[in-house]
């Protein structure tokens, strides 16, 4: 169930409304550009940004994940587990997608934490090809608004309709998307699930003509330009998030005091990766909790997120994993800058 556009995608070219975090924004186009393989004949190629925003929740990250088809972002079932802008890179027959994941845009508390999140959420929609706006099905709130006040009506904006596997009455679908289209100019309504594969390759062929002909940023095998290390501090802290459940704020952050690599000892065997984590929570309480009983939990934080790291950077992983109170946190500028956001 899918709307032509009315007329074709143009580029943006008119400033964010968040000139700070429009400088990054070009760091990253710039860094973009220079990974350029530029020998090779590029005739015929698309290559674009695509973002992914919407209020928490809403399965940005499952999205993102399903498109790379590898786990680059974490997901869980806590709001707000994205904080950073991830890149991942499909490349699809002749069309690469760089994908832009953005926290979900927080509308209850006003600390430095969220206001800083909320800015990369600005800065993410501000110079790309294509953004692709996600709700749940059949659903609309006040937080969805708010969101797409953000978007500008001279990109084109696909409205994903996520989750739809949740809605067994199909045919409230279409009176639903009905008042959707009088909210915004939408280029296409794309109702489907991130969970289900066939939809997301459907999801592929839909966006790949609003991106520019141009020739590839990335090669072609490249999926993120994320370092070993953020992906590390992200696993602890998606481990982190499953095994509190609701239980702990979502105001703690995992921060990596060391990341060491040695070469494999003998040929045949893998290489070492040593590294260490701190997980930074508020209160004495959540300090407790994180540990768990007899330490269990974090034992268990480490030896998942040790399993999954072996996986995914094809290496030995050795990994200690720390706990320490620093509060208030959330509520400091310097100090969340300190712990890596923008
Ligand atoms: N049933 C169903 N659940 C989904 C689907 N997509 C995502 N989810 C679930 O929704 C929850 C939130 O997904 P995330 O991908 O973490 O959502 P997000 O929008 O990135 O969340 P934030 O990081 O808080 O902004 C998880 O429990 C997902 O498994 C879907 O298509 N169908």
């Amino acid at each position: 169930m899918t709307a032509t556009p009315s007329s074709p995608p143009v580029p943006a070219t008119e400033p964010s409304d968040a000139p700070d975090d429009l400088s990054s924004l070009e760091g990253m186009l710039a860094n973009l550009k220079k990974s350029s393989p530029g020998t090779t004949d590029t005739t015929g190629q698309r290559c674009g940004l695509v973002a992914i925003v919407g209020k928490p929740n809403v399965g940005k990250s499952t999205l993102l994940n399903a498109v790379v088809g590898q786990k680059i972002s974490i997901t869980s079932r806590k709001a707000q587990t994205t904080r950073h802008r991830i890149t991942g890179i499909r490349t699809r027959d002749n069309t690469q997608f760089v994908f832009v994941d953005t926290p979900g845009f927080q509308t209850h508390h006003n600390n430095a934490l969220n206001r800083s999140l909320n800015k990369t959420v600005l800065g993410a929609v501000g110079d790309v090809d294509l953004i692709l706006f996600v709700v749940e099905a059949g659903s609309f709130t006040l937080a969805d608004a708010k969101v797409l006040s953000l978007l500008k009506q001279d990109i084109p904006v696909l409205l994903i309709a996520n989750k739809l596997d949740n809605v067994h009455r199909r045919a409230e679908i279409a009176p639903w998307l009905q008042t959707m289209q009088e909210r915004h100019q939408f280029a296409e309504f794309v109702p489907m699930s991130a969970k289900n594969a066939k939809d997301v390759e459907r999801l592929f062929a839909i966006c790949a003509k609003y991106l520019p002909e141009q020739g590839w940023w990335y090669a072609e095998d490249e999926l993120t330009d994320r370092s070993e290390k953020f992906q590390a501090a992200e696993t602890v802290r998606e481990k982190l998030f499953r095994l509190t459940g609701d239980e702990l704020p979502y105001t703690s952050t995992v921060i990596i005091d060391k990341f060491e690599e040695e070469p494999p000892a003998r040929k045949g065997q893998k290489r070492l990766l040593k590294i260490a984590a701190t997980i930074v929570v508020e209160r004495d309480g959540h300090k407790a909790m994180v540990i768990g009983d007899k330490g269990e939990r974090i034992k268990r934080i480490g030896m998942e997120t040790r399993v999954e790291l072996e996986k995914l950077m094809d290496a030995k992983v050795f990994i200690e994993v720390w706990v320490k109170v620093r509060s208030g946190w959330a509520d400091d500028e310097a100090r969340v800058r300190s712990f890596g956001y923008e």
